[in-house]
């Protein structure tokens, strides 16, 4: 039987018995039952969901009546606690192809893993697929994939600091999704300082202390966001402070995310923060112009939706607070076209984003400042850059000067060349080819040119 299909021979669905959730359920019950019992569910080969529905499929009715008479309420009791909700267990003998028929009409959807996600408090968005990893963030991904090959075993714990928006969040559930892909039955907590705070004391309140210890005490990775919303609670510290020295003295891995390292983190006690220091800090950072475009241009994707290179170039230049905002901006552009049935040109671009790039107070990018601090890199005098001294670096920084003028401003070449006082605008188009194939073979000038960029755009 292929486990792919469902009744009606559509190979686009995914059954439950395929599923990390029945995985998970089958785990939880694992101790629960006796082997046989075991045996005979993990054989099943037909077992979806639906809307609150497990609906088990036997080969026939032996099989049915075990199940119904032995472990069906264990199984009920096991799915409840694995999905969050309750739900409700249907066995349908496949020799009773009737029953077959109406429980699995055409309203009946098979179980999808973003249920499972959604118990775990995961966004469904947030893999490593869709993360892009640049300069500003490349030190954290990679420790995170170091980390997911070798659950607490280095880097523990792995503590990630940053400003609001730069993707913290997007990095620690990618991690958990890439664990999970690894090992479906890994126990994971993500949770936040402040949820976890407000978890505590529900607890507390129903006295149940120690059922909130057990369940933090028993995971294999542990994933606490905005650490800093321990600061100022107390008895969330002192309960964070044991987990944590369990956890740790076990071998389990611990990721902790901060908008300020360790060492910031005033109204935190010292012993906790001696122990985030303990293991590796990296800091995420405002992505670069390059990492910004990839940026765009992925969420472009994401929203379905197109702009030209330069409205592309335009939101990565001027929103600079963080890559939240870059995505608040893309989905702005789409609504603001879709509503008033118009292409975003760059003129539009600038209307609608108006109030970010007020925000941002961004400093316009003129071919004169480009002019001014390619000469500053140079050391040369403005003269010599738009003079006609053949001496190898001007030519160079004049070159230079010529590509950013092109790739960063809107200015036409003709009007470009004017700014160089040449009289055509080939020369400007020359000069522009010709660094942009220079710097595919010299490292070098790629740097040097990627430096100077980095200077007009960084925030
Ligand atoms: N490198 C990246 N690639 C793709 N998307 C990113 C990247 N960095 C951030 N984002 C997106 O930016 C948005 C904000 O990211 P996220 O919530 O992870 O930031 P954060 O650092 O946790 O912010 P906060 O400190 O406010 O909690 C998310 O939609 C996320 O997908």
């Amino acid at each position: 039987m292929d486990l792919g299909k469902n009744n009606a021979g559509n190979t686009s669905n995914v059954s439950i018995s395929e599923s990390k959730l029945w995985q998970s359920i089958l785990h939880d019950l694992r101790e629960k039952i006796d082997n046989t019992s075991y045996m005979i569910l993990n054989s099943l080969e037909e077992v979806y969901y639906s809307e609150g529905n497990i609906y088990i499929y036997t080969p026939d009715n032996i099989y049915k009546n075990w199940i119904e008479t032995e472990i069906l309420e264990t199984i009920e009791t096991s799915a409840n606690k694995v999905i969050g909700r309750n739900v409700k267990i249907h066995i349908i003998s496949l020799k009773d192809k009737s029953s077959k028929k109406t429980k699995k009409s055409k309203n009946s959807k098979n179980f999808e893993e973003t249920d499972f996600y959604q118990y775990l408090s995961l966004n469904p968005k947030y893999t490593f697929d869709n993360l892009i990893v640049g300069n500003n963030n490349k030190v954290a991904f990679q420790a995170c994939l170091a980390v997911t090959e070798n659950l607490g075993k280095i880097y523990n714990p792995l503590f990630i600091y940053g400003d609001v928006g730069l993707g913290k969040t997007h990095l620690l559930h990618g991690t958990a999704y890439h664990v999970l892909a690894k090992n479906s039955t890994a126990k994971i907590i993500y949770t936040t300082a402040d949820t976890f705070a407000s978890e505590l004391f529900s607890y507390l309140e129903k006295g149940m202390i120690l059922e909130f210890r057990k369940k933090y005490r028993e995971v294999d990775l542990l994933l606490i966001d905005d650490i800093q919303f321990l600061v100022g609670k107390e008895r969330t510290q002192i309960e964070f402070y044991h987990i944590f020295n369990v956890l740790y003295s076990l071998g389990k891995q611990i990721i902790l995310s901060s908008d300020q390292p360790p060492s910031k983190l005033n109204g935190i006690e010292k012993r906790l923060i001696s122990r985030f220091s303990s293991g590796l800090i990296v800091e995420i950072t405002k992505p670069d112009l390059e990492t910004k475009i990839n940026i765009t241009l992925k969420k472009m994707k994401e929203l379905n939706v197109e702009f030209s290179r330069d409205v592309v170039l335009f939101i990565a230049k001027t929103v600079n607070t963080s890559v939240r905002e870059l995505e608040g901006s893309i989905k702005r552009l789409k609504a603001y076209s879709e509503i008033m049935g118009r292409p975003i040109t760059l003129d539009v671009a600038r209307t609608v984003l108006k109030d970010v790039l007020e925000v941002n107070e961004v400093q316009p990018l003129t071919v004169e400042r480009i002019q001014k601090e390619v000469c500053n890199y140079f050391n040369i005098d403005i003269k010599e850059l738009l003079g006609n001294s053949r001496n190898k670096k001007s030519v160079t920084a004049r070159q230079i000067a010529m590509y950013l003028s092109k790739e960063l401003t809107d200015e036409s070449l003709s009007s470009i060349a004017r700014y160089f006082h040449k009289k055509d605008h080939t020369t400007i188009l020359n000069a522009a080819n010709k660094i942009k194939e220079m710097m595919e073979k010299d490292r070098k000038l790629k740097y040097t040119v990627d430096l100077i960029k980095d200077k007009l755009i960084t925030l």
